[in-house]
C-alpha cells in the first residue's frame, strides 16, 4: 500500500483521515482500528463529529490489540501514517484568546523500505499542526514533500546526502560523481526537517541547514507548496537552521567553508533576495564553527565561532564519524563576534571559553547609567563544551534506554558576557544552578516580544534523572535563578513553545505548547499556563507522534 491521494477536505462536515502505512519489513504495519479501508484506491475516510458540535468522539487506539511492549518509544519510531487530520477531545480549557495554528517540524520518518537511518536528524520531515479556535483543537500531521523524500519513496533508497546518511554507491565512479555533485549542492538534501518560520509577508517556510531545504508550506493543509528560491547570487550551500525572523526581517548566517567566515545577511518580507549586512572572518581556521543558531540584540548580531568546526574530510566520507560532518578543534578556540546590524561593522570579537551549543536562547545589550551599551549578554543551551551530545542523538542510543542508566550529558544555560570596551576576552558562566533543571537543557523558547531585549523567562526541556534525553519541560526564571519543572514518567516532551496572550503586559502571560510522546505509544498536545506553569489543557492524539524539533505560531488574522 503505497499511494496517497486526497482532495477537498470539508473540515466542518467531517474530517477525513488519510492514511498511508509505511509498509516495512522491520516496521509492523499498524492498522488503526478507527479507519475504514476503501475497496480500491488509497483514500481512507473516517467520520469524526463536526468541530461545531461537541463533545466529539475521537478515534481511539485504546482497544488496539497490538502488544506494544516490544517496541521502541513512539518518540523514536517513524510516524505511522503519511498524514492525518482530526479534532481532538480537550481535557481542561483552551483559553478563548488562543486563535491560530501552532506548527511543529521535525524528522519523523527514519527508514526507507527495510533500511533504518542512524541519526535523529536524518529523518524525513513530519510537520504537525495544532489549530486553536473558540476552545476547539484540530490537529494534523503530514510529511513534507521535499525532493529528497519523494526520491527516496520513488527509488526505495536514500538519494541525497542527509545529516549522516549518504546514498549507497553502486561503484567507485558513482561515488566520484556524487562527490562532484556535493560541490554544486546537487547531492545535498532539501529535507527541511529542523524548523518552521512565518515570514513577515505571511509565507510559512520549513528549514534545515542546506539552503535548498527552504520549503514553503501551507499552514492549513500542510501541503508543500515549493522551494523558496533565494533570488540573490550570494551562493553558498548552507545556512543557519535558525534564522531570526520577525515581521520586519529575516536574518541569517551563511558560513563560508572556503575562506573561513560567515556572511550576515538580511531578507525583507515580500522578497527572496538576501542582502549582505557584513562579513565576519573566522579568527581561526581551518573551517568555520558550526552555526545551528545565533542570537541578536536590538542593534547587533552575535556571530558564534564554535570549536566544533565543519570538516571537509568528514563531508566527503561515506560512513558517519562520531561528530558527523564536524570535528572538535579545541586548538582553534572559541570566539564571539558582534556585528552592528545597521553598519555591518564588527564592534567586538572576543575569545570565550570553549563551548558547544545548538541553540542560543536570547541576547541583549547591557547599559550603564548613561545609557551607553557596555556589554552584550548572550544565553544559550550549553553542553559543557562536550560535543558527544551529537552522537547521543543516534537513534540506537535513543531507542536503547533501560530506564535506569543516567546517560544524558550535563547541560546548562550558558551565559556569555561580551564586553564592548575592546577587551579581548568574554566570560561564560551558568545563568542559574544547572541542578534547578536536572542538568539537562535544550530546545528553548522565549516570549517573542523580548527578542534581543533584556528578558526574565525562558522555557526549555530539562531533565529528571536518570534519563538519556531531556524529559521535562522547564520554566526558567533567569532573574530569581529558579526553575519550575513539569514531568510525567516515560514522557518525551518536545520544545515548549510560548504564545503570548494578546494585550499581555507581563512577560510570562500566555501559554506554553508542547507535544508529548508517551512510553505506551500514545501522545497528546499539552498546554501549560506560561505564568504558573501548571497544566491548563491536554488533548489526546489518535496515536503518538515521533519526537519533533522546532515550532512557530501562525496567528489567525
Ligand atoms: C535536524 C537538524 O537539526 C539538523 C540537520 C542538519 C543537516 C541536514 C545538515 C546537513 C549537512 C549536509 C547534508 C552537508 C553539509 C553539511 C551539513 C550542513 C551538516
Ligand atoms: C534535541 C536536541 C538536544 C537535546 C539534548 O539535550 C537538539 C536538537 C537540535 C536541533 O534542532
Ligand atoms: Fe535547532
Amino acid at each position: 500500500m503505497d499511494s496517497l491521494s486526497l482532495s477537498g477536505i470539508c473540515r466542518h462536515q467531517f474530517l477525513p483521515i488519510t492514511m498511508l502505512d509505511f509498509n516495512q519489513s522491520n516496521h509492523r504495519i499498524e492498522k488503526a482500528g478507527f479507519v475504514r479501508k476503501p475497496e480500491k484506491g488509497g483514500l481512507t475516510i473516517t467520520q469524526v463529529a463536526s468541530p461545531l458540535r461537541r463533545p466529539v468522539i475521537v478515534p481511539s487506539l485504546d482497544n488496539e490489540t497490538v502488544d506494544r511492549r516490544d517496541r521502541n518509544h513512539v518518540a523514536w519510531t517513524s510516524v505511522r501514517q503519511e498524514r492525518w487530520e482530526g479534532e481532538l477531545v480537550v481535557q481542561g480549557e483552551i483559553p478563548l484568546w488562543l486563535k491560530g495554528t501552532y506548527l511543529r517540524n521535525g524528522p519523523g520518518l527514519w527508514h526507507i523500505e527495510d533500511y533504518n537511518f542512524r541519526h535523529l536528524f536524518d529523518g524525513y520531515a513530519t510537520l504537525v499542526k495544532l489549530q486553536f479556535e473558540n476552545g476547539i483543537l484540530i490537529a494534523g500531521h503530514r510529511q513534507i514533500e521535499s525532493e529528497a523524500y519523494k526520491a527516496a519513496r520513488k527509488n526505495k533508497k536514500v538519494c541525497f546526502r542527509e545529516f549522516s546518511e549518504v546514498p549507497k554507491y553502486e561503484n567507485f565512479m558513482a561515488y566520484v560523481g556524487d562527490i562532484a555533485k556535493l560541490f554544486s549542492g546537487a547531492s545535498l538534501t532539501d529535507n527541511a526537517n529542523t524548523g518552521v518560520v512565518k515570514l513577515g509577508d505571511g509565507r510559512v517556510v520549513c528549514l534545515t541547514e542546506t539552503q535548498k531545504g527552504s520549503l514553503v508550506i501551507d499552514p492549513n493543509s500542510l501541503e508543500t507548496l515549493g522551494r523558496l528560491e533565494y533570488s540573490d547570487s550570494l551562493g553558498g550551500l548552507i545556512h543557519s537552521a535558525h534564522p531570526i525572523v520577525t515581521d520586519a526581517e529575516f536574518l541569517t548566517l551563511l558560513p563560508d567553508l572556503v575562506n573561513p567566515g560567515y556572511l550576515v545577511v538580511r531578507m525583507e518580507p515580500g522578497t527572496n533576495e538576501r542582502k549582505v549586512i557584513g562579513r565576519v572572518n573566522c579568527r581561526n581556521g581551518p573551517a568555520p564553527g558550526w552555526v545551528h543558531s545565533f542570537p541578536v540584540t536590538e542593534h547587533y548580531v552575535v556571530v558564534p565561532e564554535m570549536p566544533l568546526r565543519y570538516c571537509a574530510q568528514n563531508l566527503l566520507r561515506a560512513e558517519p564519524t562520531p561528530l558527523y560532518k564536524f570535528e572538535w578543534r579545541p586548538e582553534s578556540k572559541a570566539f564571539l563576534h558582534v556585528m552592528c546590524k545597521a553598519s555591518g561593522k564588527i564592534v567586538a570579537s572576543v575569545e570565550v571559553p570553549l563551548f558547544v551549543t545548538f541553540h542560543f536562547i536570547n541576547a541583549y545589550e547591557e547599559e550603564d547609567e548613561d545609557g551607553r551599551v557596555t556589554a552584550i549578554i548572550a544565553d544559550c543551551c550549553e553542553h559543557n563544551a562536550d560535543a558527544t551530545i551529537l552522537d547521543q542523538l543516534r537513534l540506537q542510543n535513543l531507542r536503547s534506554f533501560n530506564g535506569k542508566d543516567d546517560l544524558l550529558p550535563d547541560a546548562r544555560v550558558g551565559r556569555f558576557t561580551i564586553p564592548l570596551d575592546g577587551s579581548p576576552y568574554g566570560k561564560l558562566e551558568s545563568a542559574l544552578e544547572p541542578d534547578e533543571h536536572g542538568r539537562g537543557m535544550d530546545m528553548c523558547s522565549i516570549n517573542p516580544t523580548k527578542l534581543g531585549k533584556k528578558y526574565r523567562y525562558a522555557y526549555a526541556c530539562g531533565a529528571q534523572r536518570p534519563c538519556h534525553f531531556p524529559n521535562t519541560l522547564t520554566k526558567l526564571d533567569l532573574v530569581k535563578k529558579k526553575a519550575k519543572n513539569w514531568h510525567e514518567a516515560g514522557a518525551v516532551p518536545s520544545e515548549p513553545f510560548f504564545v503570548a496572550r494578546p494585550g499581555a503586559t507581563e512577560e510570562d502571560d500566555g501559554v506554553v505548547i508542547s507535544l508529548i510522546s508517551e512510553k505506551n505509544g500514545n501522545g497528546y498536545a499539552l498546554l501549560l499556563d506560561g505564568s504558573t506553569f501548571e497544566e491548563i489543557a491536554r488533548a489526546k492524539l489518535p496515536y503518538g507522534l515521533p519526537y519533533g524539533l522546532h515550532g512557530c505560531w501562525v496567528p489567525k488574522e
